[in-house]
């Protein structure tokens, strides 16, 4: 599949591409990844399934956003290429800004790793006692820069990010990014979806701040299931549990270049990704 656009970036599962007059067109591949690794094996329909999930979300965070003086960065779905038109998104050029808005509601990941070596995260303090999966009191904003690819981003302290934004612009990217995630939180449970974390990208338009990237997907948040929730663990994942569970019973490494899924596997990840779009949406993938 050649996209007839120069190519801006590509990460894991997606590619940006320039499609001029200040635009650029968001591809999301079918690839996923697990452990870190990018699989072999596409989950057919994955793109689709995010993309529409995205814009979904950007649509139910319109009053969020204009309540907070921010914008989108969608622009109506025109000439798409072909080949991508069902796992694209055209968006405004933006000047980025150079921060990851993390929003956590609970303890996961690299979260809980900085919270067991300091009872925080970074800047951030937390009650003591609390384990993987954990509930936190509120919700927090941990923002992170940008590594480079392959690498994992590196959280950083708000007053860092007050360096690298200004004071302004990073209170009202914490208050937006808590804001936004509030109310995916709120959309997720009535879906039987913990979301209990999630990662923005936002950039700026003149003065005006614009939400970019995707939002709200599993590939950019931890989805788990509602009704396995239960702290002290590792959660499942909503999408990912099926080739978590296989390439762990496959004994790979996790070291060498990972194993080609079974069918049963992507068909069984495929169901997951389009059951969260119908259960978040209340539409059917198709
Ligand atoms: C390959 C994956 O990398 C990314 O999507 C990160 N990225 C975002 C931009 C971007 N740059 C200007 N304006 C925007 N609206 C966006 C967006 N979204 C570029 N890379």
């Amino acid at each position: 599949m050649t996209i007839d656009l120069p190519l801006v970036a590509r990460g894991k599962v997606r590619e940006v591409y320039d499609a001029g007059e200040d635009r650029l067109l968001l591809v999301a591949s079918d690839r996923i990844s697990a452990y870190d690794h990018v699989l072999p094996t596409p989950i057919p329909d994955k793109g689709a399934v995010l993309t529409r999930l995205s814009v979904w979300w950007f649509e139910q965070l319109a009053d969020v956003l204009a309540a907070h003086g921010a914008e989108h960065h969608l622009l109506p779905p025109t000439h798409l290429p072909a080949e991508v038109a069902d796992r694209a998104m055209l968006v405004r050029r933006l000047e980025m800004a150079p921060v990851e808005c993390v929003a956590r509601g609970y303890l996961s990941g690299s979260g809980t790793v900085e919270y067991r070596r300091t009872g925080a995260i970074v800047d951030v303090e937390l009650p003591a006692g609390l384990v993987e999966g954990s509930r936190l009191p509120e919700p927090v904003f941990t923002p992170s820069t940008k590594a480079d690819v392959g690498e994992h981003d590196e959280a950083i302290s708000f007053a860092r990010t007050v360096e690298l934004v200004g004071s302004a612009r990073a209170e009202q990217l914490r208050e937006l990014t808590l804001a936004l995630y509030r109310r995916g939180h709120e959309v997720a449970q009535q879906a039987g979806i913990v979301l209990a974390d999630t990662k923005f990208e936002f950039g700026v338009s003149g003065d005006t701040l614009v939400l970019a990237d995707e939002v709200l997907t599993p590939d950019s948040s931890r989805f788990w299931p509602a009704v396995t929730w239960s702290p002290g663990a590792v959660q499942p994942s909503y999408d990912k549990q099926f080739v978590r569970d296989w390439l762990t019973s496959s004994g790979w490494d996790r070291q060498s270049p990972p194993p080609e899924l079974p069918a049963d596997v992507v068909d069984a990840t495929r169901e997951r990704y389009v059951a969260a779009y119908e259960a978040l949406t209340g539409s059917s993938f198709g």
